[in-house]
Order: structure tokens, then sequence, then C-alpha cells
């Protein structure tokens, strides 16, 4: 696959602390979609030059209350409605969303922690072919709640505290999750997340990680030139030989390796 394609198919997370992030980028991988994770904090510039197709804001241990804690950059929201990139915001990056769009988001009453049942209220694509009523059972755990949404959003799912689950504005293309679709304790996660990718944001899978090897040979190949030679320091441990292993794919036998017998290695 041409890389260019790769990077129009890019589902990029902005990460903004949860311990489960890193999840959401190997579950977007594993639908053979790119998906990449950099900084929650990273300027527009960062985020504008990946030209990504759909961003998602993780969760994280913030509070949009307290002042200074992380969050998207200005111009964000301009630059995604502009150019009809699909954003979804998990559990702090839906609060994210509510806060910066004009609603508010309050301390909560009563903290959600654990298995939890929500159901869909309104027909949402977000929840594919469940009908008004239907339950699913999700990973919640979040202090803060959504007390008024910005205008245009409406709630879809609502958990069994009566608390906004899931939001959406399919015209401006922002969704937002309060749980943790990621991980295994929400049983159908991954089918949301299909939903998301395929039928909302129609991103098409064909991604597969022999693409990172073919980007990487080629990043390799313009910064070493068509004769330049370059030394690799081979310890035989997994890093050096990984690397060893891709600049020879690139650059063949114009990499020396050179292992050095210090004299403290295990038999
Ligand atoms: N005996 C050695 N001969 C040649 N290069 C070495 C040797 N030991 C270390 N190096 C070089 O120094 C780097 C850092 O060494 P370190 O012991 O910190 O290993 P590392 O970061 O675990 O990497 P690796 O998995 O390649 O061993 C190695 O990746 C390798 O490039």
């Amino acid at each position: 696959m041409d890389p260019k394609e790769v990077k129009t198919e890019l589902v990029l997370i902005l990460d903004y602390g949860s311990q489960y992030t890193h999840l959401i980028t190997r579950r977007i991988r594993s639908l053979s979609v790119f998906s990449l994770c950099i900084s929650g904090t990273s300027s527009l510039k960062s985020i504008t030059d990946l030209n990504p197709s759909v961003v998602i804001l993780s969760g994280g241990p913030h509070s949009v209350h307290i002042p200074d804690s992380p969050s998207f950059p200005d111009g964000f929201v301009e630059w995604a409605e502009s150019n009809g990139v699909f954003v979804l915001g998990i559990c702090y990056g839906l609060q994210l969303i509510v806060q910066r769009l004009g609603g508010q988001v309050k301390v909560g009453q009563k903290q959600e922690y654990g298995r939890m049942e929500i159901e869909v209220g309104k027909p949402s694509g977000l929840f594919g072919s469940n009908k008004v009523g239907n339950k699913q059972v999700v990973w919640m755990s979040h202090g803060d709640e959504v007390a008024i949404l910005p205008a245009g959003f409406q709630v879809v799912a609502r958990s069994e505290h009566g608390l906004v689950a899931a939001i959406e504005n399919p015209s401006r293309k922002f969704y937002g999750l309060q749980y943790h679709h990621e991980v295994t304790h929400t049983p159908e996660g991954m089918e949301t997340l299909r939903y998301f990718l395929f039928d909302i944001c129609k991103v098409s899978a064909g991604w597969k990680m022999e693409n990172v090897l073919d980007e990487e040979i080629k990043v390799i190949n313009n910064t070493v030139g068509p004769e330049e030679h370059v030394i690799c320091a081979l310890s035989g441990g997994v890093d050096s030989t990984v690397a060893a292993t891709i600049v020879h794919k690139a650059i063949g036998d114009r990499l020396p390796c050179v292992f050095v017998d210090n004299g403290l290695l295990r038999y």
C-alpha cells in the first residue's frame, strides 16, 4: 500500500494519560486500520501535519475543572470541522469535547467505576443495529459527569444511574463515549469501535504491520542516500538486532555491523 494511502486513513489518538490509551491504538490496528498515539497536548501543527481522518481523544486521570488540565490545542475544532475529520472522545476526552464546545461538566455526585449497564436511548451509528432500549455491559471509570450538552449534541445512551454514557453530533462529526469501550470488560466494545470506524467514519481497512516496514525502509533510504554507509553497534539484543535487520533491508551491504566482545558477556 502506498504510504500516502495509509496516511489518509490514519486514526490519530491524542493521549491524555489513561492507562488504556495504548489499547485503543492496538485495537484499531487489529482492525487493519493505521493508528498512532501522540501527546494530547501536541500542537495543532503536529496534529494537522499527520493529516488524520479520525482523531480519538483518550481518557485520562484529569478533571476539566482543574486549571491547566491537558486539552487539545486552540483551532483543533475548527480544523476538524473544515476538513471533515471525525472526532471521538472517550471518558475524559468526551468531557473535553463537552466543555470546549460550550456544554458543562460537573463534579459527579456518584462516581461511576466498574461494570455497569448502559441503555441505548436513541438510534445511533455508535450502536449499529442495537435498538432503543437495548442494554449492554460496559466499563466505567469517571468522577466528573456531563451536565449540559453543547448545542446540537444529543445523548444516545445512559448508564443505569441515568448519567450520560454516549453522545453524538453527526452533522459536526463529533462523538463521545463516557465508558471505556477498548477494555475487554466492555464485551461489545470492539463492535462499537467497528461501527464507529467503518459505518460512521467510513475508514477502509487495509493496513498491515508490514506497512510500517515499508515506510521505515523509505525513511532510511532517504536519510542515508544512495551511496553512503552506516555503522551499527550490534549487541545481539533485541533493539540493535531489529535496527540492523531493518537498515540491512534498506541499504544491504552498506551496513557494516560491529560486535564488541567486552569480556563480560554471558556464555
Ligand atoms: N557488546 C556490544 N557490541 C556492540 N554493540 C553493543 C554492545 N553492547 C551494547 N551495544 C550497543 O549499545 C546499545 C545500547 O546497549 P544496551 O546494553 O543499553 O542495550 P539495549 O538498549 O537493551 O539494546 P539491545 O537490545 O540491542 O542490546 C545497543 O543497542 C547496541 O547498539
